[in-house]
């Protein structure tokens, strides 16, 4: 369980917000609201202040490489320092059958540089998928693909929900918070209000 306890950069916060295991929370906003300072702040990327505690132990005893992989943060737009695709994973035997889940099995004898946005947004999530992340934090993590490969990244996102795993999503769809039966909160202009989209729909 993460429990973030007023968390506060200079732009944005406090936030207050308990993530369980096995949860899907999704946060909308307007574009500036702060969600992806927020995930930041959350993967340590920025300085902030407040408490953070995972499964009751405080942020600040945990190295930051050892926090960033526990609390992994998938940008909307991802890096890539590598000519060759196959030189951002880790050749594990699941390696094919992940990327072979969002429609890419070829891709890792491929280069980095004819790679289609859609298609690095797919590898950057199996990218933080082999780290295997206790929270996993993805900005917008389908906004340039068709509808086909959205359907596949909600399933890989549902079983690993399933699976116990934690994820934290920002969307500006609310049918996909409906269809990974995410829990809504609303962020606008650096604080986070609870949203409940199945009250609205009523
Ligand atoms: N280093 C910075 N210095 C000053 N302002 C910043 C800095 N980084 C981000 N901001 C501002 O903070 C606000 C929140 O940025 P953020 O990227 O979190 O927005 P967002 O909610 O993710 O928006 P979008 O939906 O457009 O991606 C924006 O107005 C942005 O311009």
């Amino acid at each position: 369980m993460l429990i973030i306890d007023e968390l506060k950069t200079s732009l944005i916060g406090p936030i207050n917000l308990v993530l369980e295991d096995g949860s899907c929370t999704a946060i909308s906003g307007p574009s500036g609201a702060g969600k992806s300072l927020f995930l930041r702040a959350l993967a340590d990327l920025d300085e902030s202040s407040g408490t953070i505690t995972l499964n009751g132990r405080d942020r600040e005893r945990f190295s930051a490489p050892d926090w960033r992989r526990k609390v992994a943060y998938v940008p909307a737009e991802s890096g890539w320092w590598s000519e060759r695709v196959a030189d951002h994973f880790q050749p594990t035997p699941e390696l094919v059958k992940q990327l072979a889940a969002v429609g890419l099995e070829e891709a890792s004898g491929w280069e980095v540089s004819r790679l289609s946005t859609g298609e690095r947004q797919r590898l950057a999530l199996v990218r933080a998928l082999q780290i295997d992340p206790e929270i996993l934090l993805l900005d917008e993590p389908t906004s340039a693909l068709d509808p086909p490969s959205v359907a596949k990244v909600e399933l890989l996102l549902k079983e690993r929900v399933a699976a116990g795993r934690t994820i934290l999503l920002v969307t500006h769809d609310p049918e996909q918070s409906i269809r990974l039966k995410a829990d809504c909160v609303h962020m606008e202009g650096g604080r986070l209000l609870k949203r409940d989209l199945h009250e609205e729909a009523s």
